[in-house]
């Protein structure tokens, strides 16, 4: 028989139950004992969502209070001192290193988190020292869970980070110099030891997650999976059977490891993503060694297609024969929604092309029927799949004819401005007559509560568009006035009409749709609702004019309109699955194309297009495939973005500071101004900048936006002073980090006037 599998489910619950648990205990709005309960009642009840749906393979261990990778800290008692010094609670404890802990004398800041791999969910970095002890929990999670799981008459099979990942994804603490891979020797007998716990506790098979073997790997993290998995091999009859799993990617570059984890039950691989690394896996298979087919999509939305996914896993029986197949999610469920059953306002067409987490459970099962029983006992399920398969594929939502004629008609120049920098900076300061260390900001200002409860008065309908139009205007006439108090010089409307700088876009693009609770964990209890794209994009409409020119038309200063770019659009989104994300970002960048030559002509002369996100989209691998997402990626920006004057000032903002491997990208997109977060890093890190001989102009961050802190006009002064060892002064720009939506209005006014005011000094200065 061939069996179903999940890799992990989502842990927040049907109506983000956890996430408002956790932040009602850290409100001390509930008890310890009370968000203890409800992570419990949750497991159980994904549990048992799992068994009823008939999955044979069900993990636990997935379930984590804010990160499964923060668990191992606790697990492997790898706690740094800063924490483990105040003797607090376990659970306290464990969320002070997730996001900081500032109460009754303990100011201690959270450990790093990090984005896991390519997805939006953030891990909490595993942090080591030099020193580094080892010492497994008294009462090992794992077991814990497996237990809790036992008792509700579930077995399940435990899933822990694997010791390779673990410490291949680790770093050393601030300070300490550890390669943290010369620790697997020391840390090895903790999953032996853990391994054995779970076997005797009656876990017959566990996962253990070794994703990193995506990864071009460093040769020491490759060489570690022999020792590692020598050592947990070595339990054989003492220890479970260990699956090892691997995702969002595949292995083909590193099968040679595979020949050293032969001694392992199965090995799981993501046959969503990658197809093609079937034949290369199950070749470099032990002989009695079973293959984990991922076969429904752990990351994305769309229904399985079931005829498409059989045939991969029958590919699979065939060379390996029944006994030697399971059929998987791709990776842990984690970056799906919880369920379908709660969207009750999507239509009914689209409704049908999507499948969740609950759902997704259904499908590994009808799967695994399928080619166990032959075709015939699942008729039903395959028809109606087949059915809505070929819905999707032919309705007319997917498909727009006029959006394919233009992407046919775009032609090589049309991604490139009309002349070269200098020719339009010259233009561009004839109308703009822009000071030296110009500042601006990076578009959004405070949303206040007032601003929430009128967009929310308006999506309920009990306020008028006229009216909420009329509140819009007046927020505007507010910022205008206080730019113009704080003397900045490029001014913004503030974007106050904005839910959120993907979605605003999405809502007037046709191909997008959106859910009310779709729900997915980005980090610890905060939540994302990606807007999905289910067909081809067009703009029907202008998105943003009206508002940029009411703000342009109440002040003598420039007015910088404001998008968000096609890439940005597109990861921050569901992407479609039935055609390449060029495709999908071609189609964004037609329509902000459009956008940016609205503006132009409504008298906007400066626009800035967003692409916090462009870096994120980077294969996980270098090489060719990165090479190809830069191009594509690129290409969408400045086909966005090219359709003006040259008298038109193009910026760009990206809020990261890791550009140095990415340099090459960022200069390529050719806009006049970049604003890039710096005010954490080291100014050293702008010397890419003078190597590269950078020709435009550029605002690396003055001062931090994610904290209410109020920077001195001297920090801020001795910062531009730092940028001024690698920026020549007529390429450099004063603004914050990022937007400042997320802050209160008195520590904004306060840090941008101590922003200004140190513009001031260096224009004075330099113009002398
Ligand atoms: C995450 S980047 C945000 C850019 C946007 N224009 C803002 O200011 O909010
Ligand atoms: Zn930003």
């Amino acid at each position: 028989m061939v069996q179903s599998s999940i890799l992990g489910f989502p842990r927040m619950g049907r109506l983000r139950d956890l996430k408002k648990a956790t932040e009602a205990y850290w409100a001390d709005k509930i008890s310890r004992d009370d968000l203890l309960a409800e992570g419990k009642r949750l497991r159980l009840e994904h549990w048992k969502i799992q068994k009823d749906a008939g999955v044979d393979v069900i993990p636990s261990n997935d379930f984590a209070f804010y990160d499964q990778v923060l668990d191992h800290h606790q697990l492997f008692g790898t706690i740094p001192e800063r924490y483990s010094k105040y003797n607090l609670n376990p659970l306290d404890e464990y969320f002070a290193m997730g996001r900081g802990l500032q109460k009754e004398g303990i100011d201690v800041p959270s450990l790093e988190m990090v984005k896991w791999f390519d997805s939006n969910y953030h891990y909490v970095k595993p942090t080591l020292q030099d020193n580094q002890q080892f010492k497994l929990a008294a009462e090992p999670k794992p077991v814990a869970e497996f237990l809790e799981a036992k008792a509700a008459g579930i077995i399940t099979r435990p899933v822990i980070l694997g010791p390779v990942s673990f410490l291949t994804l680790a770093k050393a603490d601030r300070d300490q110099t550890v390669d943290p891979i010369t620790l697997l020797e020391k840390l090895l007998p903790l999953y032996v030891e853990l391994l054995s716990k779970l076997k005797a506790a009656g876990a017959e098979d566990v996962q253990i997650d070794e994703p990193v073997l995506v990864f071009d790997l460093a040769e020491k993290s490759k060489a570690a999976f022999k020792p590692a998995y020598e050592k947990i091999g070595a339990l054989g009859a003492e220890g479970p059977r260990i699956t090892l799993a691997t995702y969002f990617g595949d292995i083909v570059h590193n099968i040679d490891v595979l020949a050293d984890l032969q001694n392992l039950h199965s090995i799981h691989i993501d046959l969503v993503r990658n197809p093609e690394q079937l034949d290369t896996v199950v070749a470099a298979l032990g002989p009695k060694q079973i293959l984990s087919a991922g076969v429904v999509d752990g990351r994305n939305i769309w229904k399985t297609n079931f005829k498409a996914a059989i045939e991969k896993v029958e590919n699979a029986i065939q060379k390996l024969g029944k006994d030697r197949v399971i059929v998987a999610t791709s990776s842990s469920l984690l970056h799906v929604p919880h369920t379908l059953a709660s969207e009750k306002t999507l239509d009914a067409e689209v409704q049908d092309w999507f499948s969740f987490a609950v759902e997704k459970a259904t499908e590994v099962v009808v799967i695994a029927k399928a080619v166990t029983e032959g075709p015939a006992a699942v008729r039903e399920q395959l028809e109606a799949n087949a059915k809505s398969v070929q819905a999707r594929a032919s309705s007319a939502r997917t498909n727009d004819p006029a959006v394919k004629a233009r992407q046919a008609a775009v032609t090589p120049e049309m991604h490139n401005r009309k002349s070269a920098f200098p020719e339009r900076y010259a233009e561009q300061t004839k109308t703009l007559k822009l000071p030296l260390f110009p500042t601006t900001t990076i578009g959004s200002f405070p949303q206040t509560k007032e601003i929430r409860i009128q967009r929310n008065k308006f999506t309920k309908g009990e306020i008028t568009p006229a009216e909420y139009e009329k509140f819009i205007e007046k927020e505007i006439q507010e910022v205008v006035k206080i730019q113009e108090e704080l003397d900045l010089d490029v001014f913004v409307h503030g974007e106050p009409e904005r839910n959120d700088m993907v979605q605003y876009f999405g809502e007037r693009l046709t191909g997008y749709v959106f859910t009310t609770h779709a729900w997915v964990q980005s980090y610890g209890s905060r939540c994302v609702r990606p807007p999905i794209i289910v067909g081809d994009i067009s703009r029907p409409a202008p998105m943003t004019v009206k508002e940029s020119k009411y703000a342009a038309s109440i002040s003598p200063k420039p007015m910088k309109g404001m998008l968000t770019g096609p890439i940005t659009c597109l990861r921050w989104s569901f992407p479609r699955d039935d055609v390449h994300q060029s495709v999908q970002a071609q189609q964004l960048a037609l329509a902000l194309r459009d956008e940016v030559v609205d503006l132009e002509a409504a008298g906007i002369a400066v626009i800035q297009v967003d692409e916090p996100a462009l870096r994120e989209g980077l294969p996980l691998r270098t090489g060719e495939a990165r090479a190809a997402y830069l191009k594509w990626a690129v290409d969408s920006f400045k086909l966005s973005t090219a359709g003006v004057t040259d008298g038109t000032q193009i910026h760009s903002h990206f809020c990261y500071s890791e550009f140095q491997d990415f340099f090459y990208a960022i200069a390529a997109l050719d806009a006049d101004v970049l604003s890039i977060e710096n005010s954490k890093s080291d100014a050293k890190l702008l010397k890419v900048f003078i190597d590269e001989a950078y020709p435009r102009h550029i605002g690396p961050g003055v001062y931090d936006i994610h904290s209410p802190r109020v920077p001195t006009e001297q920090e801020i002064k001795d910062r531009i002073e730092e940028m001024l060892a690698y920026l020549s002064p007529s390429q450099l720009w004063c603004n914050p980090d990022c937007g400042l939506k997320t802050r209160g209005w008195p520590e904004t006014k306060a840090a941008l006037t101590a922003m200004v005011n140190a513009a001031k000094y260096f224009r004075q200065k330099y113009s002398q």
